[in-house]
């Protein structure tokens, strides 16, 4: 089984350098890609990667930088590509929120029929603590974090191997107990530079982490002061942008 990972972007929501933090997965033939932020159609350009060659999009939550794209791919995929509905990976709490909050002012259009998010994708609503598969290969585990009081947002587990926390503020104990059970090699993490986190995790806390499990950790939706912190984070790693990782 390969698992491979491609950050489309790094950056934090506010980052003009390193785009949305979105990423595409691949395993054995099929790309996912996770979260669809404003700058993703950009990034996807930038690459010479199709729209087409992406099989699914997983959504974590309902932040620009996670969503902002999908309105230029539903349109994309409907009008320049014949009507296309790419899988649409949604959380079912997110589901309402994502067409009735975010999406539907720009896509709902009644003289084409246009009214649902079905009439775009194909809509595949996940169930949190629940693992599913995505593909025949490649299985996501959706982990609630918290970021946002009373939002959903999810961090995911694919194939017990990555750890993703998308936005998460820090749980050390979560990232401990993945490690102590031997249910993932790899954390990718969002990362705050400065302190405190708030809504994410920080450098401060992420570097409280043993150094068993720092060496893990691959760090990502940073800032674009991040040059100032290279050899100031312990035993993790920054992800960079568009470098295929192996995650065997
Ligand atoms: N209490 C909050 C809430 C939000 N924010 C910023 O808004 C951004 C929304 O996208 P994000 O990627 O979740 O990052 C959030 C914070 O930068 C913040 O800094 N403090
Ligand atoms: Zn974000
Ligand atoms: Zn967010």
């Amino acid at each position: 089984m390969s698992l491979q990972i491609q950050m489309i972007g790094t950056g934090s929501a506010f980052s003009k350098k390193f785009y949305n933090n979105n990423a595409l997965v691949f395993c054995n033939g099929f790309t996912l890609l996770i979260d669809c932020g404003a700058t993703a159609p950009r990034a996807l350009y930038e690459l010479d990667f199709p729209l087409t060659q992406i099989d699914g999009i997983l959504i974590t939550h309902i932040h620009s930088d996670h969503v902002g794209g999908l309105e230029e791919f539903a349109f994309r995929l409907h009008y320049a590509y014949n009507k296309q509905r790419m899988k649409l990976f949604v959380p079912s709490t997110l589901l309402y929120s994502l067409w009735h909050h975010s999406l539907r002012g720009g896509l709902e259009n009644k003289a084409e029929g246009l009214m649902q998010l079905e009439d775009y994708f194909e809509v595949i609503v996940l169930d949190e603590a629940v693992t599913t598969n995505l593909s025949p290969d490649l299985n996501v585990e959706l982990i609630p974090s918290q970021h946002i009081p009373e939002k959903p947002s999810y961090s995911l587990l694919l194939n017990e191997k990555v750890f993703y926390s998308s936005d998460a503020r820090f749980d050390g104990a979560l990232l401990v107990e993945l490690h102590t059970k031997g249910r993932c090699d790899y954390i990718l993490h969002d990362c705050q530079l400065t302190s405190p986190g708030v809504v994410h995790a920080c450098l401060d806390d992420l570097l409280t982490l043993p150094e068993s499990v720092q060496e893990k950790v691959m760090l990502m939706h940073y800032d674009d002061k991040v040059d100032q912190y290279i050899g100031m984070t312990g035993k993790m790693t920054f992800i960079e942008q568009y470098t295929l990782y192996d995650f065997r």
